[in-house]
């Protein structure tokens, strides 16, 4: 039975609901299983031509192992992808002869988020329930996780949403997906910060212990283990379209908070055969700065055409960090009390070519981000969002950089009508919100204006949680 274990090292360990339910580990830390499931090459040839839904209780059963009995969670895994609009959930396309395009964006709020935040609301809800507990769950935004959090709980009895994003640097669609929806247990606060300020509040919260317990505070963010593993099924199920296991894919995933292509790490790790994983980034470059320079240096965050993307603290990347560093806990927070410090930390030589091993990483410029649109458009007849564009102009240039018999597949993280004003700058076209999201535009917003202030987060969590009601 798989145990999960805090980066940080200073917390206990806990089975797969106890770790749903916690989000962030009390140390600060972020949970990772004490062991990955393997798949032989036979079972992962398996999984071919397999529906969408059968995949992903293979994939994810070993995780929560005999927390959840397999019945039950196979009947949320096929109630999670049956609401998509797609029959394959996430289906490949062809971009030309060696890329592909994996479609992510066919959920509900129309961001690959939808992926696992549609499975974590059923898990959750189901085990609150199981246990007749309430819980309080806040959680950071740059603009997808957001709106996918808010349709995969809203209305729910056991739960009250909160969801920090940064004031104004949201596209309208992003904004209006949390601001006009109407159900109370849902709360939007638009934060006078960036991403990386709604984070760093996040987790302070989740360091106080009394507001923790008082609460039952969790969260949605990559920070949930069960996001992460949810999102690694799309690798396999793209991957064996390809010819995985016996020809290795590679990928290229428009990054932020890391959690996405970790997910990619781990699908590598349980033994799918992926080569490079292509980290794209925009102008918020971090990543690409860590592994060519190995120094993790934080700078202001740049407001870009791809906002979801506008991270520099990528949370994320703590994970891969204590895997390249064998899991020594102990480095892990001698790195992160640095970060705190002085806003960065020097990667030791050893863990930096392990992850360099396997990771590349590219920058895409505004400029070249806009041309990507175009190109796509007018060589493939294809819109992509702008948060897409990015990767696939990683892929490009990496084709240029490195000779890959493997084919390369492009994450497609976002439908391009979350963002019209970008895609009409790039082709002049301006894509309609399919009509089950058409009416947001014209609904009335509901959020509330607080400062990047820990202390105000907390004062309105306590008046208009539930959970503080009851305590
Ligand atoms: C559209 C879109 N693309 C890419 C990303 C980056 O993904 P990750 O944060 O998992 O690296 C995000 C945000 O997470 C996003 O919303
Ligand atoms: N890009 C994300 C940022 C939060 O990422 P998460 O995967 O950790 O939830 C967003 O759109 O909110």
């Amino acid at each position: 039975m798989i145990k999960y274990l805090s980066t940080r090292g200073e917390a206990p360990p806990l089975s797969f609901t106890q770790a749903l339910l916690t989000g962030l580990a009390p140390d600060g830390g972020l949970y990772l299983p004490d062991h990955y499931p393997h798949f032989t090459p036979e079972t992962i040839k398996g999984f071919a031509g397999k529906p969408y839904a059968e995949v992903a209780t293979q994939v994810i059963a070993p995780f929560v192992g005999d927390d959840l009995p397999l019945p039950i969670l196979r009947d949320m895994i096929e109630a999670a992808y049956a609401g998509f609009r797609h029959p394959a959930v996430t289906p490949l396309s062809q971009i030309d002869s060696g890329t592909f395009l994996l479609e992510l964006f066919h959920g509900p709020t129309l961001a690959f988020k939808d992926v696992a935040m549609q499975l974590l609301g059923r898990l959750m809800d189901h085990v609150l329930k199981e246990r007749g507990a309430r819980a309080t769950i806040v959680g950071a935004t740059s603009g997808d996780t957001g709106a996918a959090a808010i349709e995969a709980f809203r209305g729910l009895e056991q739960v009250d949403v909160f969801i920090l994003y940064p004031h104004g640097r949201v596209s309208d669609v992003q904004r209006r997906q949390m601001t006009t929806v109407e159900d109370a247990n849902i709360h939007a606060i638009a934060l006078e910060g960036t991403f990386d300020d709604a984070q760093a509040i996040l987790k302070g919260l989740f360091q106080n212990e009394a507001l923790r317990q008082r609460l039952n505070l969790s969260g949605v963010n990559s920070i949930n283990w069960a996001r992460v593993v949810a999102q690694s099924v799309y690798y396999f199920t793209s991957a064996v379209v390809l010819g995985a296991p016996h020809r290795p894919v590679s990928y290229t995933v428009p990054t932020g908070n890391f959690g996405d292509i970790l997910a990619g790490w781990i699908a590598k790790r349980m033994g799918l055969a992926i080569d490079r994983l292509v980290i794209a980034t925009n102008a918020n470059d971090i990543l690409v700065r860590a592994l060519a320079e190995g120094r993790y240096e934080v700078k202001g965050v740049q407001p870009t055409q791809s906002p979801s993307m506008d991270i520099q603290v990528s949370s994320n990347f703590e994970r891969l960090l204590f895997e390249a560093y064998n899991r020594d806990a102990s480095s892990l927070r001698r790195l992160m009390a640095q970060l705190g410090q002085s806003r960065g930390f020097t990667i030791d030589s050893g863990p930096l070519e392990t992850i360099r091993a396997e990771f590349d990483a590219i920058s895409v410029g505004e400029a070249d981000t806009t041309a990507e649109i175009t190109r796509i458009w007018r060589n493939a007849e294809m819109l992509i969002d702008p948060h897409t564009a990015v990767g696939m102009a990683a892929a490009h240039r990496h084709a240029k950089q490195h000779a890959s018999t493997s084919p390369m597949v492009v994450l497609g993280t976002a439908h391009p009508a979350k963002f019209p004003d970008a895609m009409e700058a790039a082709t002049g076209l301006r894509p309609p919100l399919p009509e089950h999201l058409a009416e947001i535009i014209k609904k009335p917003e509901h959020f509330t204006v607080l400062p990047n202030d820990q202390a105000a987060i907390e004062s309105f969590l306590l008046d208009h949680a539930r959970a503080a009601r009851q305590a």
